[in-house]
């Protein structure tokens, strides 16, 4: 796999963090997960392919044992608010001096200055600093985050990763690490930089919900069937229209001219009637095989059987039988290869990976006894 070889210790985090795990560890990182002691419950759901360790980093000897495992790996990747890593002497100054080599990534909400870098929030904040919030909407309604895909995942956990991916890349010309420092705010706004930068074409031009892409076009929204599911209608080119009209059976001599934007509400109000007339099927049967940008609207449990997803195998089901995402995109010679073992329990590899790590049999025990360390092998998971 692509990052194959490539020793990640990842300090566990809520959502973006976990995620951006994941991705190395999809493509092949050997990654770590650094999770508290006594801990009740995992709520990482993000682990795929992971190992975890528990450590106490309330304790000095905790403390330099994360050093150890950090400063013998290729990269760091933290969750937390600014300047808590510092507090325990294990900054990037401190560990860079140790490993020069080492990529030191940082995954925040603010990034690491600037008057909000210490406030705590989430994906819903950032998206409203980032700007692209305040876009993100029907017409007439407030603003909408779009569950936390957008800061989180997308502009946190994705871009944190292509960071260190090109941290190591160019780790392989220079020799030496760097610290990235992945804010969500600002990783958000970039993956928005389509609506900042088509401005100045006039997309943008008219209040949050009444534009061509944000759900003010007729012919770029979703329409309720008569069993009371949905259609999704992406017609945006002329002649992808004309077949979203043939599908529709509706005559473009007898509507509003497709671009008028003033009459995208009559418009909107025909083809709303037109898809009430059928059931989902029937118009997942009309289009199927047109131009016309038009399908269903498919749940979760429908997905993996999508003929389309099927063929390709885009969803996986893991050892306990869970579904989810095969990870993407596709490498042609070294694809990803996800684990599909149940996720690690906290503390499940502890002393695997310490003795990988150099520890000597002796000062594993003495983390051990002295509650530096837990470990919880598989075995007691039963
Ligand atoms: C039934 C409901 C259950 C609920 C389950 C929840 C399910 C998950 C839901 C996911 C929701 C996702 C939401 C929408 C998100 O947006 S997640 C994104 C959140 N934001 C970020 O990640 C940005 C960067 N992080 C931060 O800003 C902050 O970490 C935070 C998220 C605001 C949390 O702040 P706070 O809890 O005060 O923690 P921090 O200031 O980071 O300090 C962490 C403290 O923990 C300590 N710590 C760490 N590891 C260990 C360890 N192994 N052992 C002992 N201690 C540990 C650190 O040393 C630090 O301690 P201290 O410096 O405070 O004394």
């Amino acid at each position: 796999m692509a990052l194959a070889g490539v020793r990640v210790i990842e300090l566990a985090g809520l959502a973006p963090a976990p995620f951006c795990g994941m991705i190395l560890a999809d493509f092949g990182a050997s990654v770590i997960r650094v999770d508290r002691t006594k801990m009740a419950m995992n709520i990482d759901t993000q682990a795929r392919g992971k190992r975890s360790v528990a450590i106490n980093l309330k304790t000095a000897a905790g403390v330099s044992l994360l050093k150890k495992l950090c400063v013998q790996s290729d990269v760091v990747l933290e969750p937390y608010r600014k300047g808590v890593m510092e507090k325990l002497g294990l900054g990037p100054q401190e560990l860079l001096k140790e490993n020069p080599r080492l990529i030191y990534a940082r995954l925040t909400g603010y990034g690491q200055n600037g008057p909000l870098a210490l406030a705590a929030g989430h994906d819903i904040n950032y998206l409203a600093i980032s700007g692209l919030l305040s876009r993100l909407g029907r017409s007439t309604e407030k603003p909408y985050a779009p569950l936390n895909l957008v800061a989180d995942f997308a502009g946190g956990g994705l871009s944190c990763a292509l960071g260190i991916v090109l941290a190591l890349l160019e780790r392989t010309k220079s020799g030496k690490g760097q610290i990235v420092d992945a804010s969500m705010v600002e990783g958000a706004a970039y993956v928005g930089s389509f609506v900042w930068k088509s401005h100045r074409i006039g997309m943008w031009n008219n209040p949050r919900g009444q534009n061509m892409l944000d759900s003010g076009a007729p012919f770029y929204d979703t329409y309720q069937t008569s069993d009371g599911k949905y259609m999704a209608v992406g017609a945006i080119e002329s002649q992808f229209y004309k077949e979203l009209l043939k599908g529709l059976e509706l005559d473009s001599a007898e509507l509003p001219e497709q671009m008028s934007f003033n009459d995208w509400p009559k418009l909107r109000h025909i083809f709303t009637e037109r898809f009430a007339s059928k059931t989902l099927a029937e118009w997942t049967r009309i289009f199927e095989g047109t131009d016309a940008c038009v399908t269903p609207v498919l749940s979760f449990e429908e997905v993996s059987s999508h003929p389309h997803n099927q063929q390709r195998g885009s969803f996986i089901k893991d050892q306990s039988g869970e579904e989810s995402p095969r990870p993407a995109p596709v490498l042609d010679r070294t694809p990803a290869e996800p684990c599909l073992k149940a996720d690690p329990m906290v503390g499940e590899h502890t002393v695997e990976v310490l003795e990988e790590y150099g520890l000597k049999a002796e000062q594993i025990e003495q983390l051990l006894a002295t509650g530096v360390v837990e470990s919880h092998a598989t075995k007691t998971k039963l």
